[in-house]
């Protein structure tokens, strides 16, 4: 569980996060939207452990975040930077486990294991630079996902997709969510794509000093599907009350 209470946050005098509280609980995926420069990143960086915390605290599982977490996983939008271009697919996605003190053999089949969850079966040879965007950023998840993380952390993770790439890979996402019961906080700036992924949806407001105005279950019949899902008036519903919290 990840548990925020009176969280501020500041760049010198520049306030961007005050009195955020909000508790994540186990297998959520929980979406933070809000316009530009409003905190979001510098949100995930705090849970990251990469920030020191200014006001407040911040824990998961209970112990407070005080450096990076145990059991705690990133992707970023920048695919492209997050391989390592001179090694295979399968030991980009392996090397987490080093630190594990895994075997080899091992390593390779957890890796090849995930490979095959994010649809890349096969791929394990090649290396990042022969892939597309969409299947680098599906390494980079199962990468993320290999050590099974209790939290995931995903920035803009799609940002930088074509529109297709970037709704299959939502699905993707969702399948591994439901399949492995990760805890991620997903950060974008897509208001349909956060009503689409999360179980629910908090809105920040603009800076500085971006507090929550909008904590949002996401409560949809059937399974989510990304026509059926977005046509439905529930959907577009929550859509409306989403974007009407991030225009203020
Ligand atoms: N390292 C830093 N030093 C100083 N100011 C920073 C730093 N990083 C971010 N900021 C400022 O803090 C504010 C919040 O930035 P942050 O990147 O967290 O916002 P964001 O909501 O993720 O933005 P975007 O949606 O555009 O990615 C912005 O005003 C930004 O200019």
């Amino acid at each position: 569980m990840l548990r925020l209470d009176s969280l501020g946050q500041r760049y010198g005098d520049h306030s961007v996060l005050h009195d955020i509280t909000l508790t994540v609980p186990d297998g959520q995926l929980l979406c933070v939207v809000g316009p530009s420069g409003c905190g979001k990143s510098t949100l995930l960086r705090t849970v990251a452990g990469l920030l020191p915390v200014r006001e407040g605290t911040v824990s998961v599982d209970g112990a407070p975040v005080t450096g990076v977490p145990d059991r705690l996983a990133v992707v970023f939008q920048d695919y492209g930077r997050s391989l390592y271009p001179w090694l295979p697919v399968r030991e980009n996605v392996a090397l987490p486990l080093r630190r594990r003190g895994l075997g080899r053999p091992e390593r390779r089949d957890e890796a090849e294991r995930m490979l095959e969850r994010v649809g890349l079966r096969g791929a394990g040879r090649r290396y990042p630079w022969q892939l597309s965007g969409g299947m680098q950023q599906r390494v980079a998840i199962a990468r993320a996902l290999v050590c099974r993380p209790s939290l995931l952390l995903m920035d803009e993770p799609f940002g930088s997709l074509d529109a297709q790439t970037r709704e299959d890979l939502e699905d993707l996402l969702l399948e591994v969510h439901r399949g492995e019961g990760t805890t991620i906080v997903f950060v974008t700036h897509d208001i349909d794509e956060s009503v689409y992924v999360g179980d629910r949806v908090v809105v920040l407001s603009a800076g500085p000093g971006s507090r929550v105005v909008l904590d949002l279950p996401v409560v949809l019949p059937g399974e989510r599907d990304q026509i059926a899902t977005r046509g439905l008036p529930e959907f577009v519903a929550l859509r409306a009350k989403v974007g009407h919290a991030v225009r203020g």
